[in-house]
């Protein structure tokens, strides 16, 4: 048996329950990278020129990923799965992966986060293959303003994807948006009204520090507050009855102006001016096997040198229970605040991550 080198960290139960960290929360939301590789260049993400990708021998295989997902699942108390990337769609053997997850976790919500560039040809083996459903990415309806943001000309295809994504019934689906200001931010009431016409739940991201150019400011990010007012010109927003459960968007319900008639609800990732990390239930692990607790962690756990030497499955949940004793309190800190003095932002950019 391999065992991690690393003592038990101070304060942790010897028999912590599940993925327990110092400040009470648990982690039971799972989210797998599963490269960093994309085919779109969005601006708040990657560099035009990209990144250097990771060599294939270093990013996890199918049969890792799903040993992962396994321990994860019967050992720590892992209850849905997410596969993000990196665009997911990239990989070859998405389809594969899909299926093997699904044979060995029946009743297990696996969801994905894509921006649909290829959808089309691949949501019914998806589907089949066991996804349950997809969240994806669309900063605008206009191509040039798409083309802007994304640096591809690619709107169609993904359109096309959504609407194959519904037909295959990966729902329900979701859309995010990120705004950017003087580019789509006044897009912001046309994009709801879209997706409330076809049954999907939009969600306004908060541009986060984690683009690879660094080019980040508080000042230039659009906030919550600002994606209510922009809405407010055609819809009444009124809070969501239902329990958060933990769920970074804040949900409301939506109406036009003047009318009593539910259409749908729309969602709002404030993570940075209303952040949730007091109720954070996610573990994170990057393409190439590391373990990140927070998703501004600035320490990384290895996982893969166990699964590549011969651990077994206690001593590979072993080290990553520890990972999550060390959870940072919040935005990868012992406090919250993105536009901090103190915030150092990390060299990973969301893509490599696993957004
Ligand atoms: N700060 C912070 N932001 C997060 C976290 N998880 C997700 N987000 C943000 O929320 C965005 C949307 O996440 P998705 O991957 O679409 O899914 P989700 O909102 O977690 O999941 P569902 O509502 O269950 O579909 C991400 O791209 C991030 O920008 C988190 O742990 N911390
Ligand atoms: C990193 S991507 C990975 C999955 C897939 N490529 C996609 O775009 O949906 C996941 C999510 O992260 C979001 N994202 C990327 N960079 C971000 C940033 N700097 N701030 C906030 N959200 C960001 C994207 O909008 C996307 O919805
Ligand atoms: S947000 Fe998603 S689609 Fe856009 S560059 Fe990042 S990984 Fe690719
Ligand atoms: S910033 Fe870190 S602690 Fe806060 S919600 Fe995201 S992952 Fe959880």
């Amino acid at each position: 048996m391999v065992l991690s080198s690393a003592p038990i960290p101070l304060g942790m139960p010897a028999r912590a329950e599940g993925l327990m960290d110092r400040f009470g929360r648990r982690a039971t939301d799972l989210r797998i990278s599963l490269t960093d590789k994309c085919n779109l260049r969005c601006s708040y993400c990657m560099p035009a020129e990209g990144l250097d990708w990771l060599r294939k021998s270093q990013v996890m295989t199918a049969v890792e990923i799903q040993r992962l997902v396994r321990i994860g699942v019967a050992d720590l108390g892992i209850r849905e799965l997410r596969l993000t990337g990196g665009e997911p769609l990239v990989r070859a053997d998405l389809v594969e992966i899909i299926a093997g997850l699904r044979a060995e976790n029946p009743e297990l919500p696996i969801s994905m986060t894509s921006n649909a560039v290829g959808l089309s040809r691949r949501a019914a083996a998806l589907k089949a293959a066991g996804l349950s459903r997809i969240n994806i990415s669309l900063d605008s309806l206009h191509a040039e303003t798409f083309a802007q943001l994304t640096r591809r000309p690619f709107l169609d295809q993904v359109l096309e994807g959504i609407e194959a994504a519904l037909s295959a019934g990966l729902t329900p689906l979701k859309v995010n948006a990120v705004l950017m200001r003087g580019v789509n931010d006044a897009e912001a009431p046309g994009l709801l009204g879209w997706c409330l016409e076809r049954g999907i739940e939009l969600r306004f991201i908060e541009q986060m520090p984690l683009d690879a150019d660094h080019g980040w400011t508080r000042e230039g990010m659009v906030t919550a507050a600002e994606v209510r007012s922009l809405l407010s010109e055609q819809f009444e927003l009124s809070t969501d009855p239902g329990d958060r459960d933990g769920a970074p968007a804040e949900r409301f319900e939506v109406r036009r102006i003047g009318s009593a008639e539910l259409l749908g609800t729309v969602g709002i990732i404030a993570s940075v001016t209303e952040p949730f990390c007091a109720d954070c239930r996610r573990t994170r692990i990057t393409a190439e096997g590391k373990v990140m607790s927070c998703l501004f962690s600035r320490e990384e756990v290895d996982l893969l040198d166990l699964l590549r030497s011969g651990a077994d499955d206690e001593a590979i949940a072993e080290r990553w229970k520890q990972a999550m004793w060390a959870k940072p309190k919040a935005h990868g800190m012992d406090h919250v605040g993105l536009d901090s003095a103190d915030y150092v932002q990390s060299d990973r950019s969301m893509s490599a991550i696993g957004g």
